[in-house]
């Protein structure tokens, strides 16, 4: 752990920069390209404006959700994130223990360095002993789908039986985005990793990311993860996936990744679950919208039908309130995990995590909201309107 304990997710972030090799920080820190959309993910945020209401009883307050069938702390959740091992020895292992403590709910990635099931017994691990009937910690698998569907189905099936609670499957990365540190970098795992999930079933060889001999598209000169992408992940996936997915297990289906109204739509008339917001924290396609820009239109594509959550450039509690104050249900964080994990292991995402929640929490109590069903779009002021569109335009009038 740095030397000062961190008051904000950015002191986390200073500090990992100073802790990890530059093959790991490039790769968790990079967005595509220019990386526009990463900054926007973050400055969009600092844009909106917040309309407090005072005089409100706050001594007491609410931040419980619920995420699909489950009530969680607060609506601060984690989002997956590959090679999790690279920031700490104990990688997704210490990030399900701190997500279980926290009693919020962990998105595992298909890519993580620590097989689904050694994640399931540590996330569980923390209520053991214990006679209170607690709940089972929160977990989702993400998933990546495989040219070859034998891969994909095992997969899911694995993750049923460790009892994962819903299938994430991310939707925006038919190919690798153009990280242009990783490609610099030749990016690969060290070799003391692998992609545990997929070496955990006889795959190990595709899991070091061996260069394979199709293509990589829009890569010159591509990372060993780009390679290993255009190799083995299906770039053909069209909405009947959802349809496959459906006949092949019962969990619940959330599609990440969603961006625009229509898609929004099309998620719901396909069946799905709920709906991520997010542009893979700017790592897909550099120039697309931020992801609190694009929540307001994919809410109104929705219409209430499924609930809708939203990641990208959660750096504050505030973050956190804007983007209910615009219709999300919950929010889920990247990077900040990763830095917390860096600095300091299990311990460093819990406190990454009560420090955003104790942020979020001050933020309602300064806004006159004691639960979050009180949090609402008229708490909020986008740029538009500060623009000097009158108000009214568009914030209902009733009241
Ligand atoms: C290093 C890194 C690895 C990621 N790996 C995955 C992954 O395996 N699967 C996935 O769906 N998204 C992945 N993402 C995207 C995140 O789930 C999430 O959408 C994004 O990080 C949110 O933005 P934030 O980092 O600004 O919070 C990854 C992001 C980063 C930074
Ligand atoms: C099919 C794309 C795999 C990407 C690997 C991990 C990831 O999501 C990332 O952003 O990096």
């Amino acid at each position: 752990m740095a030397t000062s304990k961190p008051v904000c997710v950015a002191d986390f972030e200073v500090a990992a920069r100073n802790l990890l090799p530059r093959n790991a920080w490039d790769y968790y820190a990079s967005g595509a390209e220019d990386m526009y959309t990463l900054r926007d993910n973050t400055d969009a945020f600092a844009r909106i404006r917040l309309r407090p209401r005072v005089l409100v009883d706050v001594s007491k307050i609410d931040l419980t959700t619920r995420v699909l069938d489950h009530t969680i702390r607060s609506p601060i959740g984690v989002s997956p994130s590959a090679m999790q091992r690279m920031a700490h020895d104990e990688g997704e292992r210490a990030t399900a223990r701190a997500c279980a403590a926290m009693d919020t709910c962990m998105i595992l990635s298909s890519w993580s360095t620590t097989s689904m099931e050694d994640v399931a017994a540590a996330g569980r691990s923390v209520h053991s002993g214990t006679t209170a009937d607690l709940p089972s910690p929160v977990r989702w698998f993400q998933l990546y789908v495989y040219k070859d569907r034998a891969t994909t189905r095992n997969l899911v099936e694995r993750a049923v039986r460790a009892g994962y609670g819903a299938l994430v499957v991310t939707v925006d990365t038919p190919y690798l985005g153009r990280r242009l540190a990783d490609i610099r970098n030749k990016f690969t795992l060290p070799p003391h990793l692998t992609l545990a999930n997929l070496a955990a079933q006889g795959q190990g060889e595709k899991a070091q990311m061996a260069p394979g001999g199709t293509p990589v598209p829009g890569h010159s000169n591509a990372s060993g993860l780009a390679q290993y992408v255009v190799d083995q992940v299906d770039p053909t996936l069209t909405w009947d996936v959802i349809h496959w997915l459906r006949s092949i297990t019962t969990l619940p289906i959330i599609v990440k990744g969603v961006m625009t109204a229509e898609d929004a739509a099309l998620a719901v008339q396909h069946g799905v679950d709920a709906i991520i917001v997010s542009n893979h924290g700017g790592r897909q396609s550099d120039c697309c919208l931020s992801t609190i820009e694009a929540l307001p239109e994919v809410i109104a594509g929705v219409a209430d039908r499924v609930p809708v959550y939203l990641d990208g450039g959660i750096r504050r509690g505030s973050d956190v309130f804007k983007a209910l104050a615009l219709g999300a249900r919950a929010c889920f964080i990247g990077r900040p995990v990763l830095w917390a994990l860096t600095c300091g292991g299990e311990q460093g995402v819990r406190d990454m995590l009560q420090l955003l929640e104790d942020e979020f929490k001050l933020t309602m109590a300064l806004a006159g909201c004691s639960n979050l069903s009180q949090i609402t779009r008229r708490h909020v002021i986008l740029p538009s309107e500060r623009a000097g569109i009158p108000l009214s335009h568009v914030v209902p009038a009733k009241l």
